[in-house]
């Protein structure tokens, strides 16, 4: 069982098609029989809780060994079956008032409780329900001295029209060894892993020895505002003050960093700050047949057009983005390993070659993102008003104000009016120094989980709902260990976003791994393993 599910690296299938789709009587053939079938998977209840229901059931199955080969055993099965189950519920998060779906979110929390018993009964847990869909879970531990740490993830999804996807996304469908689905690698995975590894520890008499907290909030796709900021205040409001906090942001990277042949969980130390404006032209309308010299809409193109051939100047070397490469350094094949050994002399030349690709461009500079753009109100009339959007995410050597002049250094043309819809100040670096116990704990137990991977500090590209939680701790770590090849970045807020089977058992023992490694004073020592699971 634990061959068939360590076959091939953390991205890769763990077993074959397991789709059939053809009738009961084929699918039940290469099984030798219902009853045989039943038995394989553990018995009639357990089959059918794991894949859904009968008829799913006995399409899903290819045939005995692929059956096992993806379910990898009973325990597994269920916690697949969940997190299929997690995936089903909708709970979309849309911008704008009254955007959310509450009857999702409020079947999302049942789903929670029904799922995962000894979490919610155990006399260790209490359960708070905050702004009505988030929730807030406090584990008591057995020594009260010492300061308790926390988990958040956030069991929202963006939306996901149909168009694109190889699978329905709210479908849950399992294919070629991977769960299909919107929340399968943001965020419902860590949150279902979360809820796994303490309900699993919790039913083997685990004690913890210091609290912790499980923030799972319900509007983290359009900024946290209800969910993780009133988790927040909660945990204010009671006087708690945090070791560290984890939350999703980075990823393991394998084969995305240049020149790098390993992959590399990177942990964010530190997250980009955020700034979204609004540009706005208006001129006089009237008839189209005596148009004047210059539209709105041109003067917002021009001013948009010098925005996107003026990148903002790079950074590299005053972020967190140079500690991942020193840090990686030893790993990196000639002639990187001399490059990122001497930035104080290649920093430039790196600096250029990191810029010539989005994913690693964005670690060096401030962004801009034209995301918007409406004008005109018929094609005969003369456009009184045009509009854009820009998404500067800001890299932590910058700051909003500079961002701010340097845009209107650019634009260079008063008819173009700014207004800034929100902003965010990059977050501060949290420390990852030998006494950083929180990220050695993390760091640790990705070891743990993946022996032949490296981990290093980095920053996070896109915004989490740790800002929420800056007066609890200034040790905020961004990362979940979703296993990350290139093709695989446009999944996060795209189409087909997937986990592996094999990549979702891992997540489930990273956070098992770590809620012990947590307790721990040095040296670090578990009193569960993963072989266990
Ligand atoms: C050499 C290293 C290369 C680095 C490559 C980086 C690859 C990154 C891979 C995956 C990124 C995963 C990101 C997962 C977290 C996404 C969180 C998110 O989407 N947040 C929203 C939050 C938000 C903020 C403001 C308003 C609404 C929502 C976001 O940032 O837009
Ligand atoms: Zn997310
Ligand atoms: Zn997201």
């Amino acid at each position: 069982r634990a061959l068939l599910w360590e076959a091939g690296g953390g991205g890769r299938a763990a077993g074959g098609d397991i789709r059939l789709g053809s009738a009961p009587r084929l699918a039940l053939e290469p099984l030798g029989g219902k009853r045989e079938a039943l038995e394989a998977l553990g018995g009639k209840r357990e089959a059918l809780e794991a894949l859904g229901g009968k008829r799913e059931a006995l399409e899903a199955l290819g045939g005995k060994r692929e059956a096992l080969e993806a379910l990898g055993g009973k325990r597994e099965a269920r916690a697949c079956a969940r997190l299929r189950a997690a995936v089903r519920v909708p709970t979309v998060s849309r911008e704008g008032p009254g955007a959310a779906d509450e009857v999702a979110l409020l079947r999302f929390g049942r789903l929670l409780r029904e799922e995962f018993p000894a979490v919610f009964e155990s006399e260790l847990v209490t359960h708070d329900l905050v702004a009505n869909f988030s929730h807030l879970l406090t584990v008591r531990g057995a020594d009260g001295g010492r300061t308790p740490y926390m988990l958040t993830a956030h069991l929202d999804v963006v939306p996901a029209p149909d168009y694109g996807w190889d699978v329905p996304p709210f479908s849950g469908e399992i294919h070629q060894g991977y769960i299909y689905g919107r929340g399968t690698i943001d965020d419902k995975h860590s949150l279902m892993a979360i809820l796994e590894a303490l309900e699993l520890l919790l039913q083997r008499g685990f004690v913890p020895q210091r609290t912790f907290y499980i923030g799972i909030g319900h509007d983290e796709e359009i900024g946290g505002d209800k969910g993780a900021r009133n988790i927040a205040k909660v945990l204010e409001s009671r006087g708690v003050k945090l070791d560290f906090l984890l939350d999703e942001g980075m990823v393991i990277l394998d084969g995305v960093v240049p020149g790098l042949q390993i992959p590399v969980a990177v942990v964010g130390v530190s997250e980009k700050g955020s700034l979204m404006l609004r540009l706005r032209v208006r001129t006089e309308t009237g008839h189209s047949s005596m148009p004047a010299k210059e539209s709105c809409i041109g003067i917002l193109s021009a001013a948009i057009t010098r925005l996107e051939s003026n990148p903002l100047p790079q950074q590299f070397g005053s972020g967190p983005e140079r500690a991942l490469f020193e840090y990686l350094s030893p790993q990196f094949n000639f002639p990187m390993r001399v490059v990122t050994s001497n930035l104080w002399l290649f920093g430039p030349i790196f600096s250029w070659v990191l810029g010539q690709k989005p994913t690693t461009n964005a670690l060096i500079r401030t962004t801009t993102a034209v995301t918007e753009f409406h004008a005109g109100v018929k094609p005969n009339v003369v456009a009184p008003l045009a509009e854009a959007t820009v998404n500067y995410r800001i890299h932590p050597a910058q700051s909003v104000s500079e961002v701010l002049r340097l845009t209107e250094e650019i634009i260079a043309d008063d008819r173009v009016e700014l207004e800034v819809l929100s902003s965010m100040e990059p977050l501060p670096i949290s420390p990852f120094d030998e006494s950083a116990t929180g990220y050695w704990t993390i760091s640790k137990s990705i070891t743990d989980t993946f022996p032949d991977i490296v981990s290093a500090p980095g920053l996070c590209i896109a915004n989490t709902d740790t800002r929420h939680y800056q007066k609890l701790t200034s040790a905020l770590y961004r990362f979940t260990p979703v296993w990350n090849k290139l093709e695989d970045i446009p999944r996060y807020h795209g189409v087909n976003e997937r986990i592996s089977l094999q990549n979702y058992k891992q997540t489930i023992h990273f956070y098992f791994n770590l809620m012990q490694n947590a307790d721990q004073e040095e040296p670090l020592i578990k009193h569960f393993h993963t072989e266990d699971l």
